[in-house]
């Protein structure tokens, strides 16, 4: 169980992420929707601290996420492997190497530094790899660079990577936003599929109101820092959505389609 107490970061004269208290039970895939500048990826960040809170406290299991340092926040980090709008994938790289950096996460001194200089994994890595790549249909791509794969595709292979850290959780951040429907269905089929087969919790932020009703147990949505709904997605009606955004549903898709587009000229 993840539990969010009264976070809040703040930046300059900006409260991106302001005083959010939230549990998450262990298995829920949690969509969090928004409007551009609504907090959803400072939230995430902040979960795996890759931004420090100004404020407040995350407790994972009842530990103290907040406090952690060193070795014990590296570990935390391991749990919570994130997936990224733009893929992060080294391009001139083979797939298979792509999934198996992700397994760097659990080396450590000379063992680490000999897999980062000499790209040798072990034949058991490389199958957990392959065994990956083949639950998305990608087997058969393992050997290409990269650059050669379709956004979709290239998403998949980041959740691969993600899959080899053996996380406990799932940050997604705007995961389909530079795709187009029909791979970004792709994705939220193999990031539920994860969450229903793994029991690994999955928070996921989107634009899109229709892919989070459609996908996750539970929605929330932010509004300037703060949580406006949290709920079951079928509560988030057309009514509800004017309700917390001043704006009907089909603007709120119209902003969210205009955002995909810059994301994917990006
Ligand atoms: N590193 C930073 N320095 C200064 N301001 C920041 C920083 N990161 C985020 N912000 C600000 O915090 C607010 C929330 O940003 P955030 O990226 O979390 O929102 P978002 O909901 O993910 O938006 P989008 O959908 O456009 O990605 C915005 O006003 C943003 O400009």
């Amino acid at each position: 169980m993840l539990e969010l107490q009264a976070l809040t970061r703040r930046f300059d004269t900006t409260t991106a992420v302001d005083g959010v208290s939230l549990t998450v039970p262990a298995g829920q895939m949690l969509g969090i929707i928004g409007r551009s500048g609504a907090g959803k990826s400072t939230l995430l960040r902040l979960v795996n601290r890759l931004v420090e809170p100004s404020a407040g406290r995350i407790l994972a299991e009842g530990r103290d996420v907040t406090a952690l340092h060193g070795w014990a926040l590296r570990a935390w980090r391991r749990d919570c492997a994130m997936v990224f709008q733009q893929f992060n994938l080294v391009q001139r790289l083979d797939v298979l190497t792509n999934v198996l950096v992700g397994r760097l996460a659990h080396q450590h001194g000379l063992r680490r530094a000999l897999v980062l200089l000499t790209g040798t994994f072990s034949a058991a890595e490389r199958a957990m790899a392959l065994a990956a790549l083949d639950r998305f249909g990608l087997a058969e791509v393992a050997l290409q660079r990269a650059e050669t794969l379709s956004g979709g595709q290239q998403q998949r292979v980041a959740l691969c990577r993600a899959l080899m850290q053996a996380p406990r959780l799932i940050l997604a951040d705007e995961p389909i936003a530079s795709l187009d429907p029909m791979n970004a269905r792709a994705v939220m089929e193999a990031l539920r599929q994860v969450n229903r087969a793994e029991g690994i919790t999955v928070l996921v932020n989107l634009h899109h109101l229709d892919t989070a009703r459609e996908y996750c147990d539970r929605i929330l949505a932010m509004q300037a820092g703060r949580v406006v709904f949290d709920g079951r997605p079928e509560a988030l009606d057309a009514a509800r959505v004017r309700d917390v955004y001043g704006i009907t549903e089909a603007e709120f898709a119209a902003e969210a389609a205009a955002a995909q587009q810059r994301a994917a000229v990006a």
